[in-house]
């Protein structure tokens, strides 16, 4: 059956205005529009009222976690896909560092069949570009490409070899595939928890240096200056890596950057002294000058996308402190919230700009039919209520991930109705659907 959604809010592309249009969905596609002002013939058609919200295209998130195979005590497909729908979020790009890891086109295979039986938004799976993400020897590409991976990267670890980057590189170039890179040179981070800065020196902690992050961004620029390939860097969140991106789009490489929410409001200054593990995250928080480079670079599209690095660990994990704990904090439900109030409430940005960094800008960086809402497009949306501001609650969570700096931030900005290709997944009044 089609449906009608009445009186949404909705950008205006040209002038960043809110209009108020109507928007048929027909067959999982975005079918037609009309004006506020006119009267659609719903006859036949279902109805969503969504007088007052604002109608984006479904969040699009090329950065998360889902930990399935392997780590279901962390995350599954369904607990993950169910908790990208309730932050907006209808399309996510998951990474290989599940167990085993995502190295062979059956694993590849398994992820995309729990995500067509369980999940409930689209999932688009990396694979590794080693071996275990072991860094010594590369993956079958071609196999991977086929089985339906959409780009290669062994986030959570740095490929520490350049001749093994510059390998992977001139093979993912020969397909047409991007490589994804977490930019860590793990001789400069042995050990360390935190960033250098004024939190690591208070506690007496060994600190990562920024030079840890952008001698990769810089090493992989120049390797992917000579292979050609699309070059996609992970979670930028230094000064020293803006600068070497800037350098490196300004003489026609083809690198593409993404930047997390947390890294956008929060710098090391910021984390409690009792040493709380859910403020620890890769990269670190660093310190309010990176903060700030990182969200000019984002406003110049040096930095290209917004992700949420969604990295879900159990309450145990999370519970043995500052120095034992894994690093990672989930991301889904908070974002969009955070970014909203934080950034367009205060005017600093356009509801238009944060909008487009989470939808049109990741799907031409990726090449995504979706972050549209066009005739013809997926019907791929979000309402979200602009309206009522509400406190962050980690239990009412739908991620088995509690492991937020978040708890009690108060937020406006709160999805209401998440949609995926024309089927309504999840809605705020009676959740997972
Ligand atoms: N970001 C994190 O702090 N953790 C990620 C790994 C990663 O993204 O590098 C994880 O898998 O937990
Ligand atoms: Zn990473
Ligand atoms: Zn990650």
């Amino acid at each position: 059956m089609a449906i009608w959604i009445l009186n949404a809010r909705v950008v205006d592309d040209e002038n960043g205005e809110l209009l108020t249009k109507h928007v048929k969905v027909q067959d999982g596609n975005i079918s037609e529009w009309a004006d506020g002002s006119a009267e659609p013939d719903t006859a036949g058609c279902e109805v969503i009222d969504a007088s007052g919200k604002l109608l984006s295209p479904g969040f699009i998130d090329m950065h998360v976690h889902l930990r399935e195979p392997g780590f279901e005590y962390k995350e599954t497909i369904a607990s993950g896909t169910r908790s990208a729908a309730k932050g907006g979020f209808t399309t996510i790009a998951c990474m290989p560092n599940t167990r085993p890891v995502t190295d062979t086109p059956e694993t590849v295979q398994y992820v995309l069949d729990k995500a067509a039986s369980e999940g409930v938004v689209r999932v688009l799976p990396y694979a590794a570009i080693t071996k275990n993400e072991l860094g010594r020897e590369l993956t079958d590409f071609a196999a991977l490409k086929e089985a339906g991976a959409v780009g290669f990267t062994d986030d959570g670890v740095g490929v520490q070899s350049a001749q093994m980057m510059k390998d992977a590189m001139a093979l993912a170039k020969s397909m047409e595939m991007p490589v994804i890179a977490h930019c860590e040179d793990n001789t400069l981070v042995e050990g360390a928890s935190v960033s250098e800065g004024a939190f690591a020196r208070k506690h007496g902690l060994k600190g990562i240096p920024n030079e840890s992050e952008a001698i990769h961004v810089g090493r992989d620029i120049l390797l992917a200056e000579a292979t050609g390939v699309h070059y996609h860097v992970c979670h930028v969140s230094t000064e020293q890596s803006v600068r070497l991106i800037k350098l490196g789009k300004s003489v026609g490489v083809n690198v593409t950057a993404e930047v997390c929410p947390h890294h956008l409001v929060l710098s090391d200054e910021d984390i409690p002294d009792s040493m709380d593990a859910n403020w620890k995250m890769n990269p670190p928080l660093r310190t309010p000058r990176d903060v700030e480079a990182c969200i000019q670079a984002l406003e110049e599209g040096t930095i290209d996308i917004i992700v949420t690095d969604h990295a879900p660990h159990s309450a145990e994990e999370k519970a043995r402190g500052m120095e034992r704990a894994p690093f990672g904090i989930v991301g889904f439900e908070t974002a969009f919230p955070l970014l909203y109030t934080k950034f367009v409430k205060t005017g600093r940005w356009t509801l238009n700009f944060l909008l487009s960094r989470m939808t049109k800008d990741p799907a031409r960086v990726f090449g995504l039919a979706s972050g549209t809402l066009k005739p013809g497009a997926p019907a791929d949306l979000v309402l979200i209520d602009l309206e009522n501001e509400r406190e962050v609650n980690p239990e009412t969570f739908l991620s088995q991930g509690r492991n937020t700096p978040f708890a009690g931030w108060k937020l406006y900005g709160w999805p209401a109705l998440t949609m995926v290709s024309g089927k309504v997944v999840w809605t705020e009044a009676s959740g997972i659907q």
